[in-house]
């Protein structure tokens, strides 16, 4: 086939694949001056020492035009004849660096070094993706638009839909909105090959598998204005991961057994709980005992009773261990993104069109076990979050709450801390 295409190494200072005899030992190998060489540092050798490199300044890609690479020499020797086509092999935005030495090497002339390409204005910098942000290739769509076309090439519409959600995120466009409409085409073929979604449909698709994957990066499609409309969160995100795993939480036949052997007390708070969630009211329960008087039982019968009707209801725990007792628990720092360390006026900062808040919105029943362990102002920061959310000012947003804990069990500690700062 002509012309002949070379595949240009890209790799990382000192992170060139090498390859030896097994029979060889270590010290031979690292003293083998040979084995360091790739097409890549002896591309920036022939920068520094060869009078016709020098002399033309060329960019990586272009290197294999004008010289042939030796691979038994591992040299690069000036080309006589034949056309070559000189191609860099691609790199993810995801792969950090690499990447950006990438966007470094297709933008700048004759670099001798690594650390030639880090430097701008004879002011070195500590990372080549600073380097590409000083030399303002980061946010400048065409390295961008470069970057997609060349995907475009060779990836699927699902691939190049998860490339545009990284370039989002990853790489700050200029112009969000120019790389979407130049891109639309390419990122919708599968779907339009589906004969039932019409045109407006199709697009709704595409935005709605790229608004996942940007949820899947703490992200939503409504940051980037790509069309005119606000792409409601809440069609997009009931597909979402997190939603999808709540909604899918396998409720084992076991539990599902649990209301029929709560005893008398489990009943009374169990029969009153249910009643809140399917009435819609408000509710907000602690439910107290010593050590071993089933309040996990109880926590699994409601939560069995609730997931086993389609509907989600969220198991946490302030500690990791007692969080992993129940089923699909989590630790309420984690599902309500509260830091550890937090002062009085910590307000929980999360975002409304987040995948969270869209979970939040569809929870019947919240349960946070050993809820006096934590410290008065998390359980305060979950009711601002939930009355937020809800766009009501009414205890915890109108949700059925249910904590629980034992307070003879575990005292919270709050160092130099007055009781008004630890009870509830
Ligand atoms: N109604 C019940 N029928 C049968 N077994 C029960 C019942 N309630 C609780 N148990 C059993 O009693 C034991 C202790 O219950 P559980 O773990 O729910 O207590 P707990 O109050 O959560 O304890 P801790 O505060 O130490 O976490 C478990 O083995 C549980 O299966």
């Amino acid at each position: 086939m002509t012309p002949t295409v070379y595949h240009l190494q890209l790799h990382l200072e000192g992170h060139q694949f090498i390859s030896f005899k097994s029979s060889e030992t270590v010290n031979r190998i690292l003293n083998n001056p040979m084995i360091r060489k790739t097409m890549l540092t002896e591309f920036f050798a022939m920068n520094r020492t060869n009078e016709h490199a020098i002399a033309m300044q060329l960019l990586y890609k272009e290197f294999p035009e004008h010289f042939v690479w030796s691979p038994g020499y591992r040299t690069w020797t000036r080309r006589q004849k034949r056309n070559v086509i000189g191609r860099v092999v691609t790199c993810h935005p995801t792969e950090g660096e690499r990447y950006y030495l990438r966007l470094l090497l297709m933008n700048v002339r004759g670099p001798k070094s690594y650390k030639d390409l880090r430097t701008v204005s004879e002011v070195p910098c500590s990372t080549f993706r600073e380097s590409a942000e000083k030399r303002k290739l980061l946010y400048c769509s065409n390295s961008l638009i470069e970057c997609m076309l060349e995907a475009v090439s060779y990836q699927m519409p699902y691939s190049l839909r998860r490339l545009f959600a990284t370039l989002l995120v990853y790489c700050n466009p200029a112009d969000p909105k120019k790389l979407w409409e130049m891109f639309e085409d390419s990122m919708s073929e599968d779907f339009k090959h589906l004969s039932d979604f019409e045109e407006k449909g199709v697009r709704h698709k595409v935005l709605s598998h790229i608004n996942d994957i940007l949820h899947s990066m703490g992200h939503d499609i409504n940051e980037y204005k790509l069309i005119p409309k606000n792409i409601r969160a809440s069609e997009t995100a009931k597909d979402a991961k997190d939603i999808h795993f709540e909604r899918n939480i396998i409720v084992s036949e076991q539990d599902l057994l649990l209301p029929k052997r709560l005893n008398v007390q489990q009943l009374r708070s169990y029969n009153t709980i249910i009643d809140r969630v399917f009435s819609g009211k408000q509710g907000t329960f602690f439910v107290d005992g010593p050590g071993g008087t089933g309040k996990t039982f109880l926590y699994r019968a409601l939560l069995a009773t609730i997931r086993s009707q389609g509907f989600i209801a969220l198991a946490t725990a302030t500690s990791g261990v007692a969080a992993s007792i129940l089923p699909g628990g989590r630790t309420a720092h984690s599902r309500f993104k509260m830091p550890i360390d937090i002062d009085d006026n910590f307000r929980c900062n999360i975002s409304k069109q987040s995948l969270l808040v869209c979970l939040i919105r569809d929870v019947k029943l919240i349960v946070w076990d050993e809820a006096s362990m934590a410290k008065k102002n998390i359980i305060e920061a979950l009711d601002t979050l939930l009355r937020d959310i809800m766009d009501v000012d009414t205890m915890f947003g109108g949700k059925v709450v249910v904590f629980g804990g034992d307070f003879r069990q575990t005292l919270p500690v709050v160092r130099n801390g007055k009781k008004k700062r630890f009870y509830l």
